[in-house]
């Protein structure tokens, strides 16, 4: 399935002691990991781990991030950066009383704006719509679509420039087994027909073995960065799952907490 040991030239990211403090809590701690280019990465863990952070990290709207974040040879946040970068949130914006295609229209008109980029609007609109197989729904209200055709328009909204890197936070949350089977497809063959960067969340593990290389989170740590095939392998578990739960109980013996600490004491 994979070409990991393809050479893609240097990571679509990099990250060196990546730190993120959202209220009191420090939500990522010191995090160092690379993204490959052109692959399919999966940035996996629990809900609350931190995952939506790392991503508004990446796309660069987290505030009080420090240490290093390179994206795609810019430091995140940089405006270079904004046309590369297509972002999918987990509450995506379509606006139920456009169509599609009115969808579509509005956000090119906010990337691109002015009447003399019109062609080039259009032109972009249609290959969105393809892309994510929606031409025949092109002319259906927004608000009529079912959950998987919405998540598509959200989907082909963040394609609209042909982006280097695509972020998707959680795309799959709430959708039917088949759904999110047709929509993993879709990300592999965007994956491979234009070489994108794909980054995608979830916190359901076995849509891990569906990726090319995983980050496994935990309470704001990267538990392991690695392949599936190499988690498992190194974990002698069957799945990745078990390879994170493994992972987790490795962690836990390293770095017990103070309440785990006093239960070993009670016990010796
Ligand atoms: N505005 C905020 N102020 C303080 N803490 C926050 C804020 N937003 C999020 N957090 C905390 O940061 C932590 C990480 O949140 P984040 O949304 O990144 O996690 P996640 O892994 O994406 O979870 P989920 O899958 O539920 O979206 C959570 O513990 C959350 O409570």
């Amino acid at each position: 399935m994979m070409n990991y040991t393809h050479d893609n030239g240097p990571p679509a990211l990099t990250a060196h002691a990546l730190s993120v403090t959202r209220g009191p809590h420090q939500v990522l701690k010191d995090l160092h990991f690379t993204v490959p280019r052109a692959r399919i990465t999966g940035l996996l863990g629990p809900s609350g781990c931190g995952k939506s952070t790392l991503m508004r990290s990446v796309v660069g709207t987290q505030a009080k991030a420090t240490g290093t974040l390179t994206v795609l040879g810019h430091p995140a946040g940089a405006p270079a950066l904004r046309p590369l970068i297509g972002y999918v949130t987990q509450s995506p914006s379509v606006y139920d009383d456009l169509t599609v295609r009115q969808n579509l229209d509005y956000f090119a008109a906010v990337q691109q704006p002015g009447r003399k980029h019109r062609n080039t609007r259009a032109a972009a609109v249609d290959r969105a719509l393809t892309d994510v197989a929606l031409t025949t729904h092109a002319d259906a209200l927004a608000g009529r679509l079912s959950g998987g055709q919405r998540s598509r328009v959200s989907l082909a909204v963040a394609l609209l420039g042909t982006p280097e890197l695509l972020v998707l936070d959680e795309p799959t949350v709430g959708l039917d087994p088949v759904l999110r089977r047709d929509l993993w497809n879709l990300f592999h063959a965007i994956a491979a027909d234009r070489g994108t960067t794909i980054l995608v969340s979830s916190h359901v593990m076995d849509e891990a073995e569906r990726c090319h290389s995983l980050l496994l989170m935990r309470d704001g740590r990267i538990l392991a960065e690695d392949t599936p095939e190499a988690l498992r392998t190194r974990t002698g578990t069957a799945t990745v799952e078990e390879a994170f739960l493994t992972l987790v109980d490795e962690a836990d013996l390293d770095h017990p907490t103070p309440r785990q600490e006093q239960e070993k004491k009670a016990v010796r």
